[in-house]
């Protein structure tokens, strides 16, 4: 699903040059439910956000569905994220004047809309992740477990082909994390692949597979 080959990532400014990737070779299969951890500053957002085609490796090549994307403009890239990407934030990204139900429609605003209306898909999302009951709050209402259950709607409103999920349950107490990660093995159990970087051991042991990374590089 997500092939990633001898990927480089170098971060430079005037005054250091970061080497956040070094030589990654990945490949995600359809249905996996795969963690990524390492140390603060080890490149786990960094891997994230280059399998999730926000940020350009310096070097090696990304295949999304068995297409090479590394050379894809920006737009061409937009539009594939749009349709085969479903992003998760530690701290949700929500819009704080929208309501929920119109938060959760967002991804469905970039695309070409026939027939059912975007507020039917919008509230079959919600209802997936328990949260029908609040579509009319605004995110200021929510508790930050509800909030990412929002954002989650909003991952999944699109039927992406993969979940990619940066700590999602980093900003939670432990209660609110297990019920959010229960939600994300209902989802991989339906089908949904689904990456997560997480801090958490005992999260990451509900997954199938880990990666771990240090210093840019992955030792396991
Ligand atoms: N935009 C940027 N410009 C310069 N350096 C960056 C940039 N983004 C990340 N880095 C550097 O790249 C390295 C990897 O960062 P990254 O955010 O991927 O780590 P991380 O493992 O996700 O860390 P954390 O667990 O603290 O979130 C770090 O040394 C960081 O300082």
């Amino acid at each position: 699903m997500i092939t990633l080959q001898n990927i480089e990532k170098v971060y430079r400014t005037s005054t250091i040059e970061t080497l956040a990737l070094n030589n990654i070779n990945l490949d995600i299969r359809k249905g996996e439910f795969v963690s990524i951890m390492g140390p603060s500053g080890c490149g786990k957002s960094t891997l994230l956000n280059v399998m999730g085609l926000l940020d350009e490796p310096s070097k090696g090549t990304v295949q999304l569905d068995g297409q090479a994307v590394t050379q894809y403009r920006d737009k061409e890239l937009a539009r594939l994220r749009n349709q085969k990407i479903g992003f998760i934030f530690q701290s949700f990204h929500l819009i704080n004047d929208l309501t929920v139900l119109d938060n959760v429609e967002i991804p469905l605003l970039y695309r070409s809309q026939n027939g059912r209306p975007r507020q039917d898909y919008a509230k079959d999302a919600l209802t997936k992740v328990g949260l029908s009951n609040r579509m009319k709050h605004f995110p200021k209402q929510l508790s930050g477990g509800q909030k990412q259950r929002v954002a989650i709607a909003r991952a999944i409103v699109g039927n992406p082909d993969i979940i990619l999920a940066d700590e999602p349950t980093g900003n939670l107490d432990s209660a609110m994390g297990n019920e959010i990660m229960n939600i994300l093995q209902q989802l991989n159990d339906d089908g949904a692949t689904i990456v997560m970087v997480t801090h958490d051991e005992q999260m990451a042991k509900r997954t199938h597979r880990l990666i771990r990374l240090f210093d840019g590089t992955q030792v396991l």
